[in-house]
């Protein structure tokens, strides 16, 4: 049985239609990433998921149980965290404060908590010195890596991850995927990205959206060889960038 299992799934903003029969499952274990470009629906299949947008119609399972329509206080106590695009940080709270938030859902102590997040400094090296700070300053990549572990904390069986790298210079980018690449040792991660070469280098299976409808999927391998994939990035004119075809 996969962990996820998306059915036929419909989503509107009023009269904005934003996903039109979007089925594809998730397996326990894996890296899932949906690719597409603005506007295509990325964002919305996150939040139908972790409950905060209401699906019109289809089913959402969730370790086989249907959690559509449930509220996001109960879908995050299922085990489901949502790392939303923005990287919201409180600025009134320590980093490790902002990241022990992430636990809050939990029945775990405060020292534990405490402890948790000292852990995860392990994982999130760059941010260990603005831990106990107050009135911190963080760039992009330290924000996105605040966001994550906190997201973390949660200690989700299944985690979303909306766009980790937006704005990010390349070798932040980078380094925000080793982390992928180490959370997916014990967990299972469905990946929001525009970088498709970023989005599908951690992934075990890829899914492009375009206008809310899912036009592709499969392994990073069949993606990459399809065209379709650059066109989806490219406005629909199936002209491969450069960058996609020499992968
Ligand atoms: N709160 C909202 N109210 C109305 N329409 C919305 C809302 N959020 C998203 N939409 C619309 O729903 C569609 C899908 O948006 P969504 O944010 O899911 O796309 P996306 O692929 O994640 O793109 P982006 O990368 O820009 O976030 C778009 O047409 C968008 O304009």
């Amino acid at each position: 049985m996969p962990l996820l299992e998306i059915n036929d799934l419909n989503v509107r903003y009023g009269e904005i239609v934003a996903l039109r029969g979007v089925s594809f499952n998730v397996e326990e274990g894996q890296v899932v990433t949906l690719l597409g470009a603005n506007g295509a629906g990325k964002s919305t299949t996150l939040r139908a998921i972790s409950g905060l947008a209401k699906p019109a119609s289809g089913d959402i399972l969730f370790d086989g149980k249907s959690i559509a329509g449930l509220g996001p206080e109960a879908i995050v106590r299922m085990g489901i965290s949502h790392v939303p695009e923005g990287r919201r940080v409180f600025p009134g709270l320590t980093v490790k404060e902002n990241i022990m938030l992430g636990g809050s859902n939990r029945k775990a102590s405060k020292a534990e908590l405490s402890g948790e997040a000292d852990a995860m400094f392990d994982l999130f090296p760059d941010i260990r010195k603005f831990s106990g700070a107050l009135g911190w300053t963080l760039s992009g990549g330290q924000l996105q890596m605040v966001a994550v572990a906190r997201g973390l904390m949660a200690k989700p069986r299944l985690l979303l991850l909306d766009e980790p790298s937006l704005g990010l210079a390349p070798v932040i980018v980078q380094a925000v995927f080793r982390i992928i690449t180490e959370i997916r040792l014990s967990t299972t991660v469905l990946l929001v990205e525009q970088n498709a070469r970023m989005g599908l280098s951690v992934a075990d299976q890829g899914y492009v959206l375009e206008t809310g409808r899912i036009v592709l999927g499969g392994k990073p391998e069949d993606l990459w060889a399809n065209e379709a994939i650059a066109a989806a990035y490219l406005g629909g004119h199936g002209k491969p960038a450069a960058g996609l075809a020499a992968h």
